[in-house]
Formats: structure tokens, sequence, C-alpha cells
């Protein structure tokens, strides 16, 4: 195994999960585990420090000291997400990844941590860009406060406001986000597949 990465891993799992119709995060995905634990698990020996961000403690593997509950919990949006980790992680890079993407590769990762040295945010792209599945700094948070001042929520106006770069990636498979109940049965054959072959 590859040294873990210096830089922390935050896991966005707060949303509001409108098109699965229920939480996601707590899905059933794989080997008894729930999706936030498969994907925590996964990345957890990959990196020095991981968290999990959310709205409200709903792990029960999860120790608290990695839990990182969002500030203002009148709306959902990643941008308060964002808001909130880098409050508690000043003057630092953070990896981060949503709960739905439980496909990403490390190699994928190593790449965007590589290619992000001189930018405040480096994110993925294939079909379509990933917004939220990259390195960010925490020079950006000048431009969250206006954000949330104003009630924009675009990742699109974060990256346009900041300097940053888009990887592109030639899997797209890997990339696929799960939102919906057709996305999530695709997601378990998947699984089940790279795990029988
Ligand atoms: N901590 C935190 N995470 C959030 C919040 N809103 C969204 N996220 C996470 O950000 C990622 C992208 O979220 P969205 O696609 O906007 O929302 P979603 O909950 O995944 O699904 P929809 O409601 O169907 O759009 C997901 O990993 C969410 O769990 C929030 O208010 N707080």
């Amino acid at each position: 195994m590859k040294t873990p990465f210096e830089i922390t891993c935050v896991i966005l799992s707060g949303g509001k999960s409108s098109r699965m119709g229920e939480d996601k995060s707590l899905l059933p995905f794989f080997s008894s585990k729930t999706l936030i634990q498969y994907q925590y698990d996964r990345l957890k020996p990959y990196f020095k420090n991981i968290y999990i961000s959310s709205k409200v403690d709903k792990f029960d593997f999860l120790e608290k000291d990695f839990l990182i509950l969002d500030e203002k919990q009148d709306i959902f949006s990643p941008i308060l997400a964002l808001d909130t980790i880098f409050k508690k992680f000043k003057n630092q890079k953070i990896f981060i990844i949503t709960v739905d993407t439980p496909f990403v590769s490390i190699d994928s990762i190593d790449k965007l941590i590589k290619e992000s040295k001189d930018y405040d945010i480096c994110v993925a792209q294939t079909e379509k860009t990933h917004n939220l599945c990259g390195v960010f700094s925490s020079n950006i948070s000048l431009t969250i406060k206006t954000m949330i001042e104003n009630d924009i929520h675009k990742i699109g106006y974060l990256l346009k406001n900041n300097i940053h770069k888009i990887l592109k990636f030639p899997n797209n498979g890997e990339f696929i986000n799960i939102n919906d109940k057709d996305d999530y049965k695709t997601a378990l054959n998947n699984i089940n597949f790279a795990y029988n072959n």
C-alpha cells in the first residue's frame, strides 16, 4: 500500500437525498455496510486523517471526533458544508469527495492531489465536471462567505471565482454519482460484479 496522503479527506454526507427519496448515505451497499461506511472504510487507509461532514450525527460506526456538523442547519447545500469545514481547517488543502461516488479510484485521487499544487481548487472531469471531487484550499473561504451572504449555492460560482484546475479523466464509470433508485441499482450490480470477478 502507498504511504497515506498527507492531505486530510472529508466525505460530504449531509445532503437531502431528494432524488433518492430516502437518506442515500444509510442505504445498504456492500458487505453489510451502508454507503457511507463503505466510502469511509475504503478511503481511510489512504489518508492520515479522514472526516465525515453532515447535518446530524447519524453514523453509528464513526467516532464523534471525526464528524463535522454543519454550523448552519436551515438549508441543504454543499457550500454550507465547505463553510464549516474551512472554519475547522484553516490554511489547509482538503480532499473533498461525496458519499455517493464510491468508485473513484485511489490512483485518480492521487492525480488530483498531485495536480492541485498550484491551484485553490482542482476537480475531476469526465463527461461532466465533478465539482465535489477534488482538492479545495482554505483560500476559497472568502468566496464561500460571499456566496452564503448572497444565497448563492452553485459550486460553479465557487470555481469561477477561484484559481482552479479541471483535471480530465478517461473513465466516466468511476465518477458515477448515485442519485436515484436506478443509479443505486446499477451501483449495487457494479460493486457485486467487481468483488465477484
Ligand atoms: N454536510 C453537508 N453535506 C451536504 C449538504 N448538501 C449536500 N451535501 C452533500 O453534498 C453532496 C452533493 O449533494 P447534492 O447532489 O446537492 O444533494 P444530494 O443530497 O446528494 O441529493 P439531492 O437532494 O437529490 O440533490 C452529497 O454528498 C451530499 O450528501 C449539506 O447541507 N451539508
